[in-house]
């Protein structure tokens, strides 16, 4: 529970802040609505469904670092995959979920940074919605079982952070990803952090 409750989503939100630091433009609209839905004030459950565009940002950070990238599933029976590829009782087959994110036959601009590709007023995407092209959370009987409670975690985390922090990529590191059961950084992130001035006067006011 520890790795598949507490890493993934620590992960999530590492390379969500690497792909903002990385893009001013996108960090700018996601502190800007952040500031607005929050007015100063910390996040309730009913504030989750108007922070669209941070959202967005952490689907789209799964889509390019995907935890865990590759899942495995052993055969139980006699099959014949998709392109005709013969699968027998006991053989190990992995499904890279980093290359079909990635894969250019699927998205387009699969490399890009793209929070926007997700349309904002539809449903959070997942696999049942993208025909499979989406599976952060895997999909069928496995599928995580606390991946809404994930995403809310994630998006209340990050809230916070942009709402009190500007974070900056200190430059001239190299980022390496290391893969296990989740894709680490290989020699950390290093970033400048600020504290930001924008709490609402009346926040300050009513800590
Ligand atoms: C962003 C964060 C998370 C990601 C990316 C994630 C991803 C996944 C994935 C891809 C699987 C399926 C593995 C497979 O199909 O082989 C899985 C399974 C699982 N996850 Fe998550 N997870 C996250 C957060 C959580 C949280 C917060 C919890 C619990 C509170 C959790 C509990 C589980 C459990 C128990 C399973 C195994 C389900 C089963 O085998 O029936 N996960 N997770």
């Amino acid at each position: 529970m520890l790795v598949a409750g507490h890493e993934t989503t620590g992960s999530v939100l590492t390379w969500t802040t690497y792909l903002l630091s990385k893009d001013p433009s996108s960090l700018g609209k996601a502190q800007e609505e952040v500031d607005r839905v929050l007015q100063g004030r910390l996040p309730t459950y009913e504030d989750i469904k108007n922070l669209k565009f941070l959202a967005r940002c952490i689907n789209e950070s799964m889509r390019l670092y995907p935890h865990p990238p590759v899942l495995l599933r052993r055969a139980q029976v006699d099959d014949v995959l998709p392109g005709n590829y013969k699968v027998y009782p006991g053989q190990d087959i992995m499904i890279s979920v980093y290359n079909i994110h990635r894969s250019a036959e699927v998205w387009e601009r699969a490399d890009e940074f793209v929070p926007e590709r997700f349309d904002l007023d539809s449903p959070v995407p997942n696999e049942a919605n993208t025909d499979y092209r989406y599976i952060p959370f895997s999909g069928g009987p496995r599928k995580c079982v606390g991946d809404q409670f994930a995403l809310l975690e994630a998006i209340v985390a990050l809230a916070v952070l942009l709402q009190h922090m500007s974070f900056e990529l200190i430059p001239d590191q190299t980022i390496g990803m290391t893969t296990g059961a989740t894709i680490h950084t290989t020699n950390g992130l290093y970033m400048k952090l600020s504290q930001r001035q924008t709490v609402s006067t009346s926040a300050a006011a009513n800590p």
